[in-house]
């Protein structure tokens, strides 16, 4: 089979702060008011009062969407999306655009050695840089599924269980359980600067969802990156009671000997978790030295599907699970061919948890949303991702 090579990249992109009103997409944080994604959620920033009560306040929503299309000169076209904006279209115009164009579809490992190398003195191994490369990556593998008409799963070496599990991320675990999901992770809203009474506060709403999902529906915390080891601990002996699964993301990324101190006197049976914040294969060695449970890569943050394949193959040496950040199809594809990754987040981008809202609403037609909690593997067998992309309002600032 002679493959095409790649004639075009462009790089469009919506929301952010330089638009006119917030508009949902890769970029999920960026939603209207009134959003359960924006209400009271700890981070590092809240102990700033200004910033308490809203992500949104401090920024958390600035990158918006980056879509990254990439054009066969067979005329056939490949896409992914992630979190970049702006910035994302202005790296892959003018920097990264010369390592894909006249490249064959299949050489999607080369490029992506490129990209990483290349962008080495600007990426700190993370961050918009890394969306951008990742993003790229992902439009790359989409191509290549067009192109020979496969799903990327099927790319990937094939499905080694019939369907993918979710839990739900949201505020209302209650409503996950009835929608057939198997646990409910919530966003933690007090920290290190709220005391002891913080603390309480969490546990507390725990006991209530733990009174109201029964004894065995998996609830979870997500810390973003707001405490300390000290508080972290503590929080977690003071939701043991209540049986939750796992703490995730307690630290910043790089407290890599605190997550190995958290691991160690987190309560027995109770998993740490960590990792959409982190980029590249090496910082997910670092990271999985740490003794963690579970690696959540973004696969369009951390270095795009390439990078999550070797992350997954990193954890199951070491008997650690991967369980990608949500990021809908794009590790659909993933997860559903690895070994170690036995379910999968979705994450609740509608306003009230009360239904289900494709994650990345509304920039991709055709994306799946679980049903009763699962998605079977019959729902990804379309070319490449299996979605195509809504262009209603984007926006392209440079060319090449
Ligand atoms: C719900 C969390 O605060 C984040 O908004 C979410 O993006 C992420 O941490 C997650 O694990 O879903
Ligand atoms: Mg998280």
């Amino acid at each position: 089979m002679s493959l095409p090579k790649i004639k075009t990249v462009r790089a469009w992109f919506t929301g952010g702060a330089t638009a006119e009103k917030a508009a949902a997409g890769a970029d999920y944080h960026d939603q209207p008011g009134g959003h359960w994604i924006d209400d009271h959620i700890a981070t590092p920033m809240s102990k700033y009062k200004a910033y308490e009560q809203s992500r949104q306040s401090f920024g958390i929503n600035v990158l918006g969407t980056l879509v990254v299309e990439v054009e066969a000169d067979n005329g056939q076209i490949g896409f992914a999306i992630s979190t970049g904006g702006e910035m994302g279209c202005f790296i892959v115009e003018k920097h990264l655009n010369r390592f894909i164009e006249g490249r064959c579809v299949s050489d999607i490992k080369l490029i992506h050695d490129q990209m990483m190398n290349a962008t080495l003195f600007y990426s700190g191994s993370g961050g918009v840089v890394m969306n951008t490369l990742s993003c790229v990556d992902l439009a790359l593998w989409d191509l290549f599924g067009k192109v020979t008409q496969l799903p990327v799963y099927q790319l990937l070496g094939g499905a080694v269980r019939d369907e993918l599990q979710f839990y739900a991320t949201g505020a209302r675990p209650d409503l996950a359980q009835e929608m057939g999901f198997i646990g409910g992770k919530m966003a933690v809203q007090w920290g290190p600067h709220d005391g002891d009474e913080g603390i309480r506060k969490e546990a507390a709403r725990l006991a209530h969802y733990r009174e109201a999902c029964g004894p065995d529906f998996w609830l979870m915390l997500d810390c973003w990156m707001s405490q300390d080891v000290n508080f972290a601990t503590r929080l977690a002996h003071a939701c043991a009671p209540y049986n939750l699964k796992w703490l995730e993301e307690c630290l910043p990324p790089q407290q890599y000997e605190g997550y190995a101190q958290l691991k160690r006197q987190a309560p027995p049976g109770m998993m740490i978790s960590s990792g959409e914040h982190h980029g590249t294969l090496s910082s997910f060695r670092t990271l999985a030295e740490t003794g963690i449970d579970i690696l959540q890569p973004d696969v369009g943050w951390c270095g795009g599907l390439t990078t999550l394949v070797e992350v997954a193959a990193l954890a199951k040496s070491r008997g650690q699970l991967v369980v990608p950040h949500g990021s809908s199809v794009y590790s659909h594809h993933a997860v559903i061919t690895f070994t170690n990754s036995p379910f999968s987040e979705f994450l609740m981008t509608s306003p009230d948890c009360s239904t289900l809202r494709p994650q990345f609403d509304p920039l991709l037609i055709d994306e799946p949303v679980p049903t009763r909690g699962r998605l079977h593997k019959s729902a990804l067998d379309k070319p490449g991702f299996g979605v195509e992309l809504n262009r209603d309002g984007l926006k392209r600032p440079y060319t090449h």
